[in-house]
């Protein structure tokens, strides 16, 4: 039976806009990450999903409602939309930043963070600086640093957003080997339909602000998931589903 990673209760969020009026972006949030999950989360633009993902890290707090971490609250990596790495680090520095900060070199961390590189098909780009790699490969070292420090979830927010199609399947691909190998607990936002529908086990939709869950979707694909997949019947008829739920 799979065990629960985070419990998210009546989450509810008001933003106090700079002219004053209250912006609610949450409302009623309520459901259960389980252990190991990919769950993606869709909705129209504003609807509160980088809102949700803010608050499970702890970036911003909930109006009211709660959650519950299963282990420490402070065990999740991010990745954002743009890769953020530090321009002057090379790949193998950015990478292991997080570990530097939080005084954690230990020689099993440094090991898990070479098998990460060689996961993320970064292996002989250490020393390269960022302007020196593709968007895809800037995307992969900010999934290797989210990951160096071992953290048992994994906030996404839109992180293949700003790449090429082509890129973005692969990337799609790359991350799904990650996941099974390292069996992280994976919350991603998305605006592609087809992308959710690939990726996950579950996708939640969201309904236009004030953002609540509309429904919740249990996508029946057989892992590995492969690009072939995406012309099956049942892949096509998830993101028909999607697509109607969305509205
Ligand atoms: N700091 C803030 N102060 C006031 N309002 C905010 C703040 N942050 C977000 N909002 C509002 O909350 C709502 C939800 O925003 P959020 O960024 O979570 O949506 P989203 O679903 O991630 O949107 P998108 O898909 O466009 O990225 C929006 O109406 C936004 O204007």
């Amino acid at each position: 039976m799979s065990t629960t990673a985070i419990r998210i209760e009546d989450v509810n969020k008001i933003y106090k806009a700079s002219d004053g009026r209250e912006v609610q972006a949450l409302t009623h949030i309520d459901l259960n990450v389980k252990k190991s999950e990919f769950i993606s989360i869709i909705g129209p633009s504003g609807c509160g999903k980088s809102t949700l993902l803010r608050i499970l890290a702890n970036l911003d707090t909930p109006s009211s409602g709660s959650i519950t971490w299963e282990k420490s609250a402070d065990n999740i990596g991010f990745v954002f939309q743009d890769a953020t790495l530090l321009p002057w680090k090379t790949v193998y520095q950015n990478a292991k930043f997080p570990l530097e900060v939080k005084k954690i070199e230990t020689k099993e961390n440094m090991e898990n963070l070479d098998k990460l590189l060689e996961l993320a098909g970064l292996k002989g780009f250490e020393k390269a600086y960022p302007r020196e790699l593709s968007g895809g490969m800037r995307q992969r070292v900010a999934i290797v640093r989210a990951l160096s420090y071992n953290p048992d979830v994994l906030l996404m927010d839109e992180p293949f957003g700003a790449l090429d199609a082509l890129t973005r399947d692969k990337m799609g691909i790359e991350l799904l080997r990650i996941w099974t190998e390292t069996k992280k607990t994976i919350l991603f936002v998305t605006h592609s339909i087809s992308e959710a529908a690939f990726l996950s086990d579950r996708v939640i939709v969201m309904s236009p602000r004030p953002g609540k869950i509309d429904e919740i979707i249990d996508i029946n694909l057989p892992h590995p998931r492969t690009v072939e997949m995406k012309e099956t019947i049942e892949f096509v008829n998830y993101v028909k589903k999607l697509r109607e739920v969305l509205g």
